[in-house]
């Protein structure tokens, strides 16, 4: 299996561009579904969750051409409405084919989607927004079957703003008959996305990037292009790989507003920000310890509390990070605490007492953005470290070593 062996302790310097944001393209890719002919996606990233879910869509039918990093999705073809379970277990994202494949064909069978192991995933809130839109939705032997005859516009009321369950609820809604409003909808820039794209195949839809949502039913949805948004976790990624190398770095690509939370939290912590138009330049200062709570846009990213924890285990003093969206999202500590950090878990809370060095262990990447926070702990360790189980850094990092190489960073991929 294959690992990162990084040599720490290098200050990364230079500009890096991000990509397209998986956690955008991975809907879009669904919502190609609700119409039939030739969409054209473009800066879709090359990941292993975008080729799962590109292998989902051609076992539906469709036909699918790369072409660097543009996508050309043919749905003409599509004819099936049911995903094996092996193919739904690679990734969370395949349960956002529920809502299209329902608007197109009124009925879909799928089993429990697979994803990050961060706790418990349930998709109670997806179900019930099929249902208030009319689906009659049946759960047996793992399996979840949901029809409708018709589907009717409805309002729909949301106890959390979830991410999956708005862009579902959205892409289901779009053919419905008549007018849906999603309340207490997840405002993160994906679903802004999204709902872009669904504009641009026909749809009618307005609010996306508030906790309101709007949405009036059309009958008939045409194939679209787009470019898929910059990838703000990446970008985040690598401005606290600067942060952590004593660096110099300038993310490029990148709306500064997607990432305001993080760039307050680092100037906190003691690193100098600039950011304009569409990059921001990280410069590290002496760094000291913050407290950061997780919570949905425009609140601290949950996906950036494993990298930002790395950054602290070197901060001085006490932080404490309270993760408030997944109940297991600290699986990183034990392989950080391998490398010298000082934390403590408490439930949802990590209690982190700055060292002033870690050191190059063996660890292994638990999930994605665990694995993304222990290559960061490792460039900054003294001595050499090995990250194993890299396949879950490459579902959502796009060649990493290649990117962190050109920092200046001493990283490798071995067998
Ligand atoms: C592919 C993708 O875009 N993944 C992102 C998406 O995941 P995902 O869409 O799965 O995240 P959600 O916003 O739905 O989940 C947030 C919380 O809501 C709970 N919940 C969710 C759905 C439901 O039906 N019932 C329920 O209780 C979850 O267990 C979790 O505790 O948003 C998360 C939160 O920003 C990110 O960490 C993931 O990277
Ligand atoms: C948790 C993540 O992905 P997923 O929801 O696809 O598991 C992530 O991107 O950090």
């Amino acid at each position: 299996m294959e690992k990162f062996v990084v040599t720490g302790e290098v200050q990364l310097a230079g500009k890096i561009r991000v990509g397209g944001a998986k956690n955008a393209t991975l809907p879009i890719m669904a919502a190609t579904l609700l119409c039939s002919g030739v969409s054209i996606l473009h800066d879709v990233p090359h990941l292993s969750d975008i080729r799962a879910m590109q292998e989902i869509l051609e076992l539906l039918g469709a036909k699918i051409k790369q072409d660097g990093y543009s996508l050309i999705i043919d749905t003409s073809t599509v004819s099936k409405q049911e995903i094996p379970e092996h193919l739904m277990r690679e990734m969370r994202a395949s349960v956002f084919l529920m809502g299209p494949l329902l608007g197109k064909f009124r009925k879909v069978r799928v089993s429990y989607p697979g994803g990050c192991a961060i706790g418990p995933r349930p998709i109670d809130l997806h179900i019930k927004a099929l249902e208030k839109l009319g689906a009659k939705v049946k759960e047996s032997y793992g399996y979840i079957e949901a029809e409708a005859g018709v589907l009717t516009g409805a309002e729909i009321q949301f106890d959390f703003p979830s991410v999956g369950a708005t862009e579902n609820a959205m892409m289901a809604a779009v053919m419905a008959k008549g007018t849906s409003i999603i309340r207490n909808a997840a405002r993160e820039p994906e679903i802004v996305d999204l709902q872009d794209f669904l504009n641009k195949m026909g749809a009618k839809v307005a609010g996306a990037g508030t906790d309101t949502i709007k949405i009036e039913g059309v009958t008939k949805l045409f194939p679209a292009e787009h470019i898929i948004m910059p990838d703000r976790i990446q970008a985040g990624t690598f401005l606290i790989a600067g942060a952590i190398t004593q660096g110099d770095i300038t993310v490029d690509n990148i709306s500064p507003e997607h990432l305001f939370s993080v760039t307050d939290k680092l100037e906190e912590i003691g690193a100098q920000i600039t950011a304009r138009n569409d990059n921001i330049r990280i410069r590290a200062g002496d760094l000291r310890g913050v407290d950061i709570k997780t919570l949905p846009f425009p609140g601290f990213p949950t996906d950036l509390q494993a990298p930002m924890l790395s950054l602290l285990a070197v901060a001085k003093g006490t932080s404490i990070i309270t993760e408030t969206i997944f109940e297991n999202r600290f699986k990183h500590v034990d392989e950080l605490t391998r490398m010298g950090a000082k934390i403590k878990v408490e439930g949802r809370t990590a209690i982190i007492r700055g060292v002033s060095k870690m050191t190059g262990a063996v660890v292994a990447a638990p999930d994605l953005r665990a694995g993304g926070a222990l290559v960061l702990a490792a460039l900054a360790a003294q001595g050499v470290s090995e990250i194993e189980q890299v396949y879950h850094i490459d579902r959502g990092y796009e060649h990493l070593e290649l990117k962190l190489q050109s920092l200046g960073a001493c990283i490798i991929r071995s067998d």
